[in-house]
């Protein structure tokens, strides 16, 4: 038996899965968590890979000579700027780090949108690498001057685990220097907006090999593939093929398909990502999705089981009551100052229950604002597949359909970042992209009317609001 190793170093932890090289069955599992924040010091993604590995077991796992391959899936865009020896000249600051908003807006007028979507086909928002390091250079002119190399949080962990910098098509699209469509770095972005042009890492292709992996992870054979933005993983992970749209309700939520054409969105509402296959990965994310249904449960005294329950007792429409979930400031719309508002509220709606029902409900109509203006694009949602850990909430799973208006199918609960770094290890490996089983676990469709009338509440607060 071979196996490979997949990692997902995402916004709040790290998971490790060991899985079986020919039929994609998991081996062992592990993870740690990533202390809370929206920015961080590399070294512990660093320090939380090296527990959730020895967590999975990894060491024993199935002989160590067995292990053929390691791949890494990691949060995009993170802004990891090195000095000349590789030392992070301030804490990465992440995707939802939203001090650089002004630095992306006054990007997006200097250059205009059309120029954007030309040069790297995303327009900037205060996410991407670019307007973090254009904030840099504004505000830290210092530190900026001391970055000799700018890398992406997989790419970090790739020189972790070779000693080497690299990274793939996926994570560097997220940069906003790198045109998907060319395959190429814009580093007259770098230029313009960052003042210099540090050293990047070269882009692999997606089957491509970053090293082999150093001995002291106790993998001597392993070879170490490109690895991937966490999206373009879980795309890998579920085996995506054109048509298919995902809904992930993870840290982040995100909207994506995968295209053999890239999309064009002068809005900068669809970035023009790649994906880990050599072809696209259109996607709209939001700032606001697990977290929500985490923060209300808090704020209801209560952990998330009981929350479940106390959300599926409670009226479909949650009897009224809007929450528009912009509690961290949002992405999609692009609202960085955004607060989260509880609407409707009466003597008759105000309980645990509709307070609970109302945080799931405004989870679920951010995700289906994407997947409208997805539509809008003209990529088809005929059917949606569900994953993330807010899927795990049945209340959840059981409103989705109706909500977004389309079936939703909710393949069995794995980590389909690690799983697709795995893949993408076993691809490396062999050679071959090993076509491993999807096993969906439920579907719904959408039942009744409610779920047309919380729509229509819920578009007429976000616009009530904020006028989008
Ligand atoms: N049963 C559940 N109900 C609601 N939320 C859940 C449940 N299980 C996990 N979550 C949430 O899922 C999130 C983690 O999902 P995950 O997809 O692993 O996130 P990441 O984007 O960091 O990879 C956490 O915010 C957690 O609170
Ligand atoms: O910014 C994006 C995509 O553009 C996010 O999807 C991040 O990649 C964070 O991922 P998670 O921590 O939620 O997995």
């Amino acid at each position: 038996m071979r196996a490979v190793i997949g990692v997902d170093s995402s916004t709040q932890s790290c998971k490790v899965l060991a899985v079986d090289a020919e039929s994609g069955g998991i081996l062992s599992a592990g993870s740690a968590p990533h202390p809370d924040g929206t920015s961080i010091d590399p070294a512990l993604w660093t320090a939380a890979l090296e527990k959730a590995w020895l967590d999975a077991g990894i060491p024993a796992v199935a002989g160590n000579d067995a292990v053929i391959g390691v791949g890494v899936a990691a949060q995009q865009h993170g802004m990891v700027a090195l000095d000349q020896a590789n030392v992070p000249v301030l804490d990465a600051l992440l995707w939802n780090d939203t001090r650089s908003a002004e630095a992306a807006a006054a990007m997006r007028d200097e250059l205009g949108p059309e120029a954007w979507i030309e040069a790297s086909n995303v327009v900037p928002v205060a996410s991407f690498t670019l307007s973090k390091l254009a904030w840099l250079a504004r505000h830290e002119p210092a530190a900026a001057d001391a970055v000799a190399r700018v890398v992406l949080p997989h790419d970090w962990l790739n020189f972790q685990l070779s000693g080497s910098f690299s990274t793939d098509r996926s994570d560097a699209s997220g940069t906003a220097y790198f045109n998907a469509v060319t395959n190429e770095y814009r580093t007259d972005l770098l230029q313009r907006f960052f003042g210099r042009i540090p050293e990047l890492p070269p882009v692999l292709e997606p089957s491509g090999r970053a090293g082999f992996v150093l001995e002291k992870w106790g993998t001597p054979r392993a070879v170490l593939s490109a690895g991937a933005g966490d999206n373009a993983g879980a795309a890998l992970g579920l085996g995506l093929k054109p048509g298919e749209i995902v809904v992930s309700i993870g840290t982040s939520g995100t909207v994506f398909t995968t295209s053999e054409t890239p999309t064009h969105d002068p809005s900068g509402a669809v970035a023009g990502f790649a994906d880990a296959t050599g072809n696209h990965l259109p996607l709209l994310a939001m700032i606001n999705s697990a977290r929500v249904l985490a923060a209300s449960a808090g704020m209801l005294g209560v952990d998330l089981p009981a929350f479940d329950r106390l959300a599926q007792d409670a009226e479909p429409d949650a009897s009224g009551l809007t929450l528009l979930p912009y509690l961290d400031g949002e992405r999609t719309p692009n609202l960085p100052g955004a607060h989260g508002s509880l609407l409707g509220m009466s003597r008759a709606n105000m309980s645990a229950a509709n307070v609970a029902r109302a945080s799931v409900l405004g989870v679920l109509n951010s995700l289906a604002d994407a997947l409208e203006i997805m539509e809008s694009h003209g990529v088809r949602v005929d059917r949606v597949l569900l994953i993330g850990g807010g899927s795990k909430s049945r209340a959840l799973r059981q409103a989705a359909a109706s909500v977004f208006g389309v079936p939703v199918d909710v393949p069995a609960a794995r980590e389909y970042v690690a799983l697709g770094a795995a893949r993408q290890a076993a691809w490396a490996a062999t050679g071959e992209l090993p076509e491993w089983e999807r096993r969906i676990d439920e579907s719904f469709e959408p039942s009744g009317e409610w779920g047309s009338e919380v729509r229509g509440r819920y578009v007429a607060a976000r616009k009530a609001m904020y006028g989008v």
